[in-house]
């Protein structure tokens, strides 16, 4: 039986088990429950903290697990990233009080508030700079205010959290982050349960980002849609029962297929359709 950990309270836990719904297992009914185990996908789930879920695959004792990018590599756990899963996206920024902090250098001999120390004094480090940091377990927008720091680092996503706090982001972004599977580092890449459960994750990527598109057209026209809607290998054209036309079916990234059917249509295509995609093996 695999064993995944899934983030438990947080950004992550809505969407990850609603991720891991449309890949068609089990989830819990509500969120006391702390493990349930799917015995059709011969899966068990781990309601686990989110900032703990690295340190438990590192261990060995659960198989992989969802996160954060950003709590993975604070963690300094043995894990690794095998999925990105798009959603949870954040950069990870130092922010001050406006015109205090105008690059890295100004950092040195401030105090630093974060809830991700060993982001922050991994940065700090690779980039030579003497600075406290102070842990808080969270809203250290408010550190600033209150004297604790001069600087944060937090998790931006909006900005909305900064500009209600009268604060600005500070040099660089750190990094980006986003919801990632990791699995221990090392641990055996060809594991066929593993890689069933990455593939129904990246069927519901593909169903979240394609749509499938249907038109006919007249086959003088066939090169031209082709290029247009070229389909992931290459499109299905059949014969029509009018002579001298065909219709083509393609997956379309969902973000273009306005922009597409409008160069169809432009180009002669007719009775074009688009389709969700529910689920999919590439
Ligand atoms: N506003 C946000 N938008 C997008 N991602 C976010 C946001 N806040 C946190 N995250 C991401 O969620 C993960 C942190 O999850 P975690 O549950 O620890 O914090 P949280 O969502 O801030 O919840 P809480 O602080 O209420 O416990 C990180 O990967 C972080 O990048
Ligand atoms: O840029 P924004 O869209 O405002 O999002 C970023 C904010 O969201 C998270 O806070 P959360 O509400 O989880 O509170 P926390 O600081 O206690 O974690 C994060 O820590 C930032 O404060
Ligand atoms: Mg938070």
């Amino acid at each position: 039986m695999l064993r995944i950990a899934v983030p438990n309270k947080g950004s992550l836990s809505g969407p990850a088990a609603e991720m891991l719904h449309e890949a068609g297992y089990q989830q819990r009914r509500e969120s006391k429950e702390l493990r349930i185990v799917d015995p059709t996908n011969e899966v068990e789930f781990f309601y686990l903290r989110p900032r703990d879920i690295a340190i438990y695959v590192a261990s060995g004792q659960l198989d992989i697990g969802l996160t954060g990018r950003d709590l993975l590599i604070d963690s300094g756990a043995e894990a690794e990233e095998i999925l990105a899963l798009g959603f949870a996206r954040s950069t990870f920024r130092y922010a001050a009080k406006p015109g205090t902090i105008s690059g890295l250098a100004d950092l040195a001999g401030k105090t630093v508030a974060t809830s991700y120390e060993g982001i922050v004094a991994a940065h700090l480090a690779d980039h030579g700079i003497d600075a406290s940091v102070v842990h808080l377990d969270g809203a250290v927008e408010t550190a600033i205010q209150l004297g604790v720091a001069q600087v944060i680092a937090d998790v931006v996503e909006t900005g909305t959290s900064l500009r209600n706090a009268g604060l600005e982001v500070a040099g660089e972004p750190i990094m980006k982050s986003e919801a990632v599977v990791i699995r221990r580092t090392g641990a055996d890449a060809d594991d066929p349960k593993v890689q069933q459960f990455l593939r129904r994750l990246q069927g519901v990527l593909v169903a979240r980002t394609y749509v499938m598109m249907d038109y006919d057209c007249r086959v003088e026209q066939l090169e031209k849609a082709v290029a247009l809607t070229p389909g992931l290998e290459s499109p299905t054209v059949s014969p029509l029962h009018n002579e001298g036309w065909v219709a083509v079916r393609a997956m379309v990234p969902a973000k273009e297929a306005q922009r597409i059917m409008d160069d169809l249509y432009d180009i002669g295509a007719r009775a074009i359709l688009t389709t969700a995609i529910h689920a999919c093996r590439l």
